[in-house]
């Protein structure tokens, strides 16, 4: 079984039998899944897999071939999403002859989120202190930061987040998680995207990726129980090797652990071992 069925009641989003193609090339060829509310999933896999494609396609900003995305129980990209799902992509979308203030006073009135919003999200994000500098002399990370802190204008009830620790140190990496789980703790749902398999901890529930197909879709305990290894970067190893037709638990796992191993999972040989807010 896969998630898709389990959690739809509770889905934030919902993507059912997506088809997706880039410059005539299918990346996402029959992508199913849910996204359970009020939870951090991540979206893992290696460069290439399809991650930023699949996020394109849920905000609605990605043409699709066939298949269907609810969000909130909408359609992807309705006119009654745009204050309610916040999209961060790989590049900083900034405003560098703005300051950070003006930055986010500018998005503000796009969204037309409350005047109050400003003050909240420069707290929240850490950036009071460069809230007067020009967006153009702030670090890469601290522009990422401005792009989050705009994501996070107007309360956001999903947030679809593509790869937002890349390129930070680890102190700045800590304190980002700290605040994606606060919003969590608060109702928000996020999707995070990564190829740092060691952020996969940090999750409540995993998608892991590659070639456009989904090879698990469970909690993070779930899927090291499925593959025998406390290592996500191992486990996710162990379902490349991992057939469809020889979908057992591994060195013990119990024989209902709950994995749920999507469907076109890689049949290759059994391998034993082995980061703009746009709204
Ligand atoms: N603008 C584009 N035009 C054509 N093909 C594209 C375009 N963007 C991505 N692709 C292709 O689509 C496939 C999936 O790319 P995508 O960016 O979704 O992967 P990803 O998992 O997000 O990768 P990364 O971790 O490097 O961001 C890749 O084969 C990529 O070459």
């Amino acid at each position: 079984m896969n998630n898709a069925d389990a959690a739809i009641g509770g889905a934030a989003i919902v993507v059912h039998d997506l088809h997706v193609k880039r410059a005539k090339t299918p990346v996402l060829q029959g992508l199913s899944l849910a996204v359970p509310r009020g939870l951090i999933v991540g979206l893992l896999g290696p460069s290439g897999s399809g991650k930023t494609t699949l996020m394109r396609s849920i905000v609605g900003v990605q043409v699709v071939q066939s298949g269907t995305i609810e969000v909130l129980g909408l359609a992807a990209g309705s006119r009654g999403l745009r204050r309610r799902v916040a999209y961060y992509t790989q590049q900083a979308s900034v405003y560098d002859d703005l300051t950070v203030r003006q930055n986010l006073s500018y998005f503000r009135k796009v969204l037309g989120a409350p005047a109050s919003d400003i003050d909240r999200v420069i707290e929240r994000t850490d950036l009071g202190s460069v809230a007067g500098r020009l967006a153009g002399s702030l670090s890469g990370g601290q522009r990422g930061r401005v792009s989050l802190a705009a994501a996070l204008l107007g309360d956001p009830e999903v947030l679809v987040l593509d790869e937002p620790t890349v390129g930070l140190d680890p102190v700045l990496r800590v304190e980002l998680w700290q605040l994606f789980h606060e919003l969590a703790t608060e109702g928000a749902t996020l999707l995070v995207s990564s190829h740092v398999m060691d952020e996969a901890k940090r999750c409540d529930r995993l998608l892991l990726m590659r070639d456009g197909e989904l090879l698990a879709d469970d909690t993070v305990q779930g899927v090291l129980a499925f593959t025998g290894t406390d290592d996500v970067e191992e486990a996710f190893l162990r379902l490349i090797g991992r057939g469809e037709p020889d979908l057992q638990p591994h060195n013990g796992a119990p024989a209902d652990a709950p994995v749920h191993v999507a469907k076109h999972a890689k049949a290759d040989s059994d391998a034993d071992s082995g980061s703009e807010a746009t709204r």
